[in-house]
C-alpha cells in the first residue's frame, strides 16, 4: 500500500503559492504532517482527497494516477476535514445511516451492524441517539471518524483533528486513530508537535508550501542529539544571542526567559546541554517568531 506524491505544485487564484514541488511517498501506518498555520497542510490534504487538482505533478495510489480515475480512488478514501457540518437535531445513528446509504451500503442489516461496530469503536454507543450538534468537540471528532470509516477506507486523511480538544479527549482520539494504522495509510495534519511524537512512525515538516524535512521522528531527533543548549536570559541578552547564535525557541520557565540554541559545539560555558526532542527538531526548521 503506497501513496506517491510527485512534483506537486499549487498556486491559488489570489497568487498564493501554497504547494511548491512536493515529493513524498507514504506507506501504511500513521504519517504526521507538521507545520505552522498557513504552511500548506490543508492544501496538500485537499489535493490528495481529489477535492482540488494540482497545477502540476501527479499523485499515485498503488501505482494508479488518482486524478485519472478520481471516483475509484474516492471509494478507498476517508477524509475528515478541519470543519465538517452536521445536520441540526440529527442523531449519530441517523446521520451514519444516511451517509452509509449514500456510500452504497444498501442492505439494512449490514448497515446496522457496521454502524453499531463503529459507534462502539469511537465510544459513542451510549450517546448514539443524541443530536450530534449537541456533542462536545471531542465527541464530534469521534463521530467524524466513525463517518469516515463507514466504507473501510485504505487512505484516511484527518486534517488537524485535535485542535481545541482537551487532553483527555485528545488521548481518546489518538487511541482510536492508532487502531486504524494496521490496515490503512493514515495522514494526520497538525501544528501540535506532541500529536506527532505520540502517534506517528513517519512524518514530514511543511512550511510555506515546501516540505523541509521528512523521516522517522526518532531518527530526526537523533540527527540533532548533541546540538541543543539552554540558558536563562534577560530580554536584552536574548537580542545579542539572536545576533550570534541560532536561537530556535524561547519559553518562559518560572518567570524567566529560557532560550534554546542549536549549535554543534557549546556556545559558552553558561549554557546547559539538553536532550533534544521533536519540538527542538521542529523549531530548528521552523524558528518561532522573536518574543
Ligand atoms: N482556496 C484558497 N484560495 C486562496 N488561498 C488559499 C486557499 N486555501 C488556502 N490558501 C492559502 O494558501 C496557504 C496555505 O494554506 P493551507 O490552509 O493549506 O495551510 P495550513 O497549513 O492548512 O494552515 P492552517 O494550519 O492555518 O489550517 C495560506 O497562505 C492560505 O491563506
Amino acid at each position: 500500500m503506497e501513496l506517491e506524491i510527485r512534483d506537486v505544485s499549487k498556486t491559488y487564484a489570489n497568487g498564493v503559492h501554497a504547494l511548491k514541488d512536493i515529493n513524498l511517498t507514504i506507506s501504511k501506518g500513521m504519517f504526521g504532517l507538521l507545520g505552522p498555520n498557513g504552511a500548506g497542510k490543508s492544501s496538500i490534504m485537499r489535493t490528495i482527497a481529489t477535492l482540488q487538482t494540482p497545477d502540476s505533478g501527479k499523485i499515485y495510489f498503488d501505482g494508479q494516477d488518482i486524478f485519472a480515475t478520481p471516483a475509484e480512488f474516492r471509494r478507498q478514501l476517508g477524509y475528515l476535514p478541519q470543519d465538517f457540518g452536521v445536520y441540526a437535531n440529527a442523531s449519530a445513528t441517523d446521520m451514519l445511516d444516511y451517509f452509509a446509504r449514500l456510500k452504497g451500503i444498501h442492505n439494512a442489516k449490514e448497515r446496522k451492524n457496521r454502524i453499531n461496530e463503529l459507534l462502539e469503536l469511537v465510544n459513542l454507543t451510549e450517546h448514539c441517539h443524541k443530536a450530534v450538534d449537541t456533542y462536545s468537540g471531542g465527541m464530534r471528532q469521534r463521530f467524524g471518524i466513525a463517518q469516515v470509516l463507514l466504507t473501510n477506507p485504505k487512505v484516511i486523511i484527518v486534517d488537524e483533528p485535535t485542535a481545541g480538544l482537551d487532553p483527555a479527549e485528545r488521548n481518546r482520539f489518538y487511541s482510536i486513530l492508532h487502531q486504524l494504522t494496521d490496515s490503512a495509510i493514515v495522514i494526520l495534519s497538525t501544528h501540535i508537535v506532541g500529536d506527532v511524537t505520540n502517534l506517528c512512525d513517519d512524518m514530514g515538516i511543511l512550511n510555506q508550501g515546501t516540505l523541509l524535512s521528512r523521516g522517522k521522528p526518532d531518527e530526526l531527533v537523533a540527527s540533532i542529539k548533541h546540538q541543543i543548549w539552554h540558558k536563562s536570559v534577560s530580554r536584552n541578552e536574548l537580542k545579542t544571542l539572536r545576533d550570534n547564535y541560532k536561537v530556535i525557541s524561547t519559553r518562559i520557565v518560572k518567570g524567566n526567559i529560557q532560550a534554546t540554541i542549536q549549535s554543534e559545539t557549546a556556545p559558552t560555558a553558561s549554557f546547559i546541554q539538553s536532550t533534544a526532542d521533536l519540538e527542538d527538531f521542529y523549531f530548528s526548521y521552523v524558528p518561532e517568531l522573536a518574543v
